[in-house]
């Protein structure tokens, strides 16, 4: 279904880039179906280039969603406003706008759009570059259950994907929009703890990412409670629970709670 589609997508930055590629190395999309716009043309024409053969690169904004299917917004919240008032005239209601503007709510966007555009707002995160993405999308008020389903196909194919009420969208920013962003700053901390122990700095982040990467997996595949997990790896009297005791001195949890509460709180400032 995705695969015939075509798709616009408006910003060449991080994100845009992180779900074009994904998008055609997981096979869900053809390159030569996907155009990108941004202001900086040669920005898109870089991306074009690890899209894949055929990705397009337009001139414009309005040529670029002219006739397309799915609109991918991918550019600043502080913009999104000004490139849905440019495409008023453009947009039609066949076509889907998927927004993945963090804080930028579904009504405003509706205000910029003609009457019947569906809205679908997304918040997905970096992995989804290597298909390990997790996202959260709800519905605008045009959006129907195929509008859902394309959706999920889409975020899908690089990923997690879940449906929540908007209201949960600025904490879902806080948990996986931001999260990569905390997890690799505990893959470096943890790269220099091995590096401080006589590790090599090549080999303690390889040994990190992979940490990382197998407790995730663990969570995921057994099913069995982060808490459980953690104890399984605590030999009484052993090294892990000197670890975990010098985090909870460090304030690790409270510091990772207040993380995801700060980045929530910002999504909310950025509507
Ligand atoms: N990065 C992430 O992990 C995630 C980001 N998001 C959301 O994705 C969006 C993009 O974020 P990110 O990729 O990090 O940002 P980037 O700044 O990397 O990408 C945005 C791109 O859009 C360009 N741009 C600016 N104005 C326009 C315009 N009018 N038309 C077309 N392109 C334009 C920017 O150019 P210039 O640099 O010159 O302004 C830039 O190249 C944001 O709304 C963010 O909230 C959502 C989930 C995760
Ligand atoms: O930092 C940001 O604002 C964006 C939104 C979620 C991740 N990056």
């Amino acid at each position: 279904m995705l695969r015939e589609k075509t798709l616009a997508v408006i910003g060449s930055g991080m994100m845009g880039g992180a779900l074009a590629c994904g998008l055609t190395q997981a096979g869900a999309m053809l390159p030569e179906n996907i155009t990108l716009f941004d202001t900086d043309q040669e920005k898109a024409s870089q991306l074009a280039a690890k899209v894949g053969a055929g990705a397009r690169v337009s001139d414009s904004v309005t040529n670029a969603v002219a006739g397309v299917d799915l609109i991918l917004l991918a550019v600043k919240p502080a913009v999104v406003s000004q490139v849905l008032n440019s495409l008023t005239q453009t947009i039609q209601p066949n076509q889907l706008v998927l927004s993945i503007a963090a804080g930028i709510r579904l009504d405003t966007m509706e205000m910029h759009v003609a009457a019947g555009v569906p809205i679908v707002r997304a918040m997905p995160n970096t992995p989804c570059l290597v298909g390990e993405g997790a996202t959260a999308v709800c519905l605008g008020t045009n959006a129907t259950q195929d509008h859902l389903k394309i959706a999920l196909s889409l975020f899908s194919a690089v990923g997690l994907t879940v449906e929540v009420t908007e209201r949960l969208m600025d904490a879902v920013t806080g948990v996986s929009g931001s999260g990569p962003a905390y997890v690799y700053l505990m893959i470096e901390a943890l790269t220099d703890g091995g590096v401080k122990a006589g590790l090599t700095r090549a080999t303690a982040r390889a040994l990190a990412a992979q940490t990382v990467m197998g407790s995730a997996k663990m969570v995921l595949e057994t099913g069995e409670h982060p808490m459980q997990l953690k104890d399984n790896v605590t030999t009484p009297g052993g090294t892990t629970i000197a670890g975990v005791a010098a985090l909870e001195r460090g304030g690790f949890r409270i510091a990772v709670i207040d993380a995801v509460e700060a980045a929530a709180k910002r999504a909310g400032e950025l509507s």
